[in-house]
C-alpha cells in the first residue's frame, strides 16, 4: 500500500480511550446508572455488571441495564433516562474517577518523546471534556473525540481517523491504547497497532480480541513498545 506519510512530518499520535484505560470511571458511572435505574423502578447494578454494560456510551449501557432486566425501553423513556444520567453523572464529576496507576508518568513520558497525545471515547464529547478538564489534565491532548464528535464512533474505524487527523496526525504514525473490544476492532480495522490495559472494561479477557500487545500496568507501555509498534505500522503500510 502507498501513501502520504513518507513525505509528511506529522509527529507520531498516542490516542487514548478514556474510561477503563485512563481513567477508572466505572464507581461514578455505576452510581449514576444506578439513580436511573432506580428511578425506573429497577435493581440496582452491580459492579461486575457494570462490566458487561460499558463500552459503547451512555445510552446503550442503559439499555443493556434494562435488557439484563428484562426490561423494554420506549424511545421516550430513553431520552428520559439519558437526560437524567447526563444530569446526574456531568454534576457529580469528578467524583470518584481517578487516573490509572502510572498514566500521568507514562503521558509525561511520550509528551517529552514528541508525540502527540489525543483521545478517542465512546462517551459524550462534553462529557470526557468536562471530566479531563476538572480533572486537571485536558490540555495534554490535542484532540478529544467523542461518540458524538463524528456522525461514527468506534468500533467504526473512522472514529479513530478521524481522532488522529484532528489531532493533526497521520493515521500510518499512530498508536491506539485501549480496553475493550471497540477499541482493538476500531484500530484493526484502521491498520493501527493496539496496545491493550487488562485492567479495563470488557466481560471477556482482552487477549480474545488480538491486540498487539498487552499491558498490565501503565510502566510497561515503554518508548521502546511505542516506536517498535510505530516501524511496524510504517512497513505495513509502505
Ligand atoms: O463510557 C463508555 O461506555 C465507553 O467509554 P470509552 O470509549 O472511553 O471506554
Ligand atoms: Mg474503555
Amino acid at each position: 500500500m502507498s501513501h502520504s506519510s513518507a513525505t509528511t512530518t506529522a509527529q507520531p499520535v498516542i490516542v487514548f480511550d478514556l474510561d477503563g484505560t485512563l481513567v477508572d470511571t466505572a464507581p461514578d458511572l455505576l452510581d449514576s446508572l444506578n439513580h436511573c435505574l432506580i428511578a425506573g423502578g429497577l435493581t440496582p447494578a452491580d459492579p461486575v455488571s457494570l462490566r458487561k454494560f460499558v463500552g459503547s456510551g451512555a445510552k446503550v449501557m442503559i439499555e443493556r441495564a434494562y435488557q439484563a432486566q428484562n426490561r423494554q425501553l420506549t424511545d421516550e423513556d430513553m431520552k428520559q433516562l439519558f437526560a437524567l444520567f447526563m444530569e446526574h453523572y456531568n454534576g457529580n464529576m469528578p467524583g470518584k474517577s481517578a487516573f490509572y496507576p502510572g498514566v500521568l508518568n507514562s503521558l509525561d513520558r511520550l509528551s517529552a518523546a514528541g508525540y502527540v497525545l489525543a483521545v478517542c471515547t465512546n462517551k459524550f464529547e462534553i462529557s470526557a471534556k468536562a471530566l479531563l478538564e476538572r480533572m486537571g489534565e485536558a490540555h495534554r491532548f490535542a484532540a478529544i473525540c467523542g461518540q458524538d464528535t463524528f456522525p461514527y464512533r468506534k468500533p467504526d474505524p473512522r472514529h479513530l481517523t478521524d481522532t488522529i487527523a484532528q489531532a493533526k496526525g497521520d493515521r500510518y504514525q499512530a498508536v491506539m491504547v485501549g480496553d475493550s473490544r471497540a477499541d482493538i476492532d476500531a484500530a484493526k480495522a484502521a491498520g493501527i497497532p493496539v496496545i491493550a490495559v487488562d485492567f479495563g472494561y470488557t466481560d471477556l479477557h482482552v487477549s480474545h480480541f488480538e491486540p498487539s500487545r498487552i499491558i498490565s500496568h501503565f510502566d510497561e507501555m515503554t518508548l521502546d513498545m511505542i516506536s517498535d509498534l510505530l516501524e511496524a505500522a510504517k512497513e505495513a503500510a509502505e
